[in-house]
């Protein structure tokens, strides 16, 4: 006859650490089962109790038990009000795009991953909208606004030459004249950077990249603290249609749960083989933002959590485009393939993979040459990838014919 013992609340509080909110944001118990791993959703229809009356969700692709979740658990990381997930990191960007009207201009990093550059120059071009790349945004971003100018759109650190952007600075300009700042985190994920903390408007994220971080789910995200743009985004989300699954939400919520360990191993990885690039006669240049050496190091211990510079690298490799094959060619551990942010270490050569589309002039404008190789650090143990990056270094020689 004991009064039942109030249960702790199960949602976590804002007050609690990353570790805490990705094990437990957006985690309810099963309110009728107990089940403490949410189930899988995945009708795409609800019932009505009457003419009009959903009971609970309607239409899957309006909303959907395991989607809203994982937007919880990620407005939670980035420190959002709200998220909203979409079918990749590509259509999260295409959405963004398509909530501007024609004559709008957005002002672009010149160094962002090929299939964004693609969108901004062969489809939202034709939708009216004109985009502006600059390799200095932070010294030109005044001179490049108009009246047109409603975005600004930033990666940082930037794909695939880690280039990096104080975003403070840029957004204290860009707010005097009422436009919005974009930044794209994918390389760092929430862990490692919270860029609405820096002033950004909306962040967004290739889920499909450290988020879920097993290479088995394709996947976008943005995430902000506007109501207007939630109206707006959640609007565009239903109408375009470009959303995720149930079970890519539910396995993408999974993934998330152990972003902060991949994350900084990842980091501890990433800062092993630069040290070790750098080290080597065969590298001309190493590009990681937690080398003491980074161009932009002071904005790295602005902006990422602890200085940490994540799992991402790219370094120019002696003997041009052809040494460079030839080192993804002979690596071990490290396997040749697009993508990123896996538990398993990636190679690729960017001019001649998932950049290959952007004109060579703006490539190496950009700073992305023919020798320039990229690296995703996974969580393997990272002395077996410094021998693997050595090893693959000695063959990248190119001989006489
Ligand atoms: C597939 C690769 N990038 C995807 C990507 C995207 C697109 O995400 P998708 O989920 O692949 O559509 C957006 N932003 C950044 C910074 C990205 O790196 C790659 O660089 O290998």
């Amino acid at each position: 006859d004991h009064a039942p013992i109030e249960t702790p609340p199960r949602a976590p509080s804002p007050t609690h650490r990353f570790g805490t909110l990705a094990v437990h944001a957006g985690s309810p118990h099963d309110p009728v089962t107990g089940a403490v791993i949410e189930p899988i959703s995945l009708s795409t229809t609800f019932a009505q109790s009457a003419v009009g009356q959903p009971i609970g969700y309607e239409y899957t692709r309006s909303a959907n038990p395991n989607r809203e979740n994982f937007e919880r658990s990620i407005a939670a990381l980035e420190r959002a009000k709200y998220a909203l997930a979409f079918s990749s990191g590509s259509a999260t960007t295409a959405t963004i795009l398509q909530s501007l009207a024609a004559g709008s201009h957005v002002v672009s990093v010149s160094d962002v991953y090929g299939g964004t550059h693609r969108y901004f120059t062969k489809v939202a071009s034709a939708h009216g909208v004109r985009v502006t790349f600059t390799p200095s945004i932070e010294v030109d971003i005044e001179e490049l606004i108009t009246t047109d100018t409603k975005l600004i759109w930033i990666e940082t650190p930037s794909n695939p030459t880690l280039s990096l952007v104080d975003i403070r600075a840029v957004a204290d300009i860009a707010h005097r004249s009422g436009i919005m700042v974009v930044v794209d985190n994918t390389f760092l994920s929430p862990y490692i950077q919270n860029p609405l903390e820096h002033g950004a408007d909306i962040v967004v994220h290739s889920v499909t990249k450290y988020i879920n971080g097993h290479s088995d789910v394709l996947m976008g995200v943005a995430a902000f603290n506007s109501d207007a743009v939630m109206e707006r985004l959640k609007f565009l989300q239903n109408a375009i249609g470009a959303v995720p699954s149930p079970f890519d939400c539910w396995l993408a919520h999974r993934g998330v749960k152990t972003l902060h360990l991949r994350a900084r191993e990842a980091s501890k990885n990433g800062l092993m083989v630069a040290q070790a690039l750098e080290q080597s006669p065969h590298v001309v240049a190493v590009n990681y933002p937690g080398l003491p050496s980074h161009r932009q190091r002071k904005t790295a211990l602005k902006q990422h959590r602890d200085g940490l510079g994540g799992g991402m690298l790219s370094f120019r490799v002696k003997g041009g485009k052809e040494a460079a094959e030839r080192f993804c060619q002979a690596t071990q551990i490290f396997t040749l393939a697009e993508s990123l942010g896996g538990v398993e270490s990636l190679v690729e050569v960017p001019a001649s993979m998932t950049h290959m589309g952007i004109p060579k002039d703006q490539r190496e404008a950009a700073g992305v040459f023919d020798d320039l190789v990229r690296i995703s650090c996974g969580v393997e143990d990272g002395v077996d990838l410094v021998a693997d990056v050595r090893q693959a270094l000695e063959k990248v020689v190119v001989g006489p014919k």
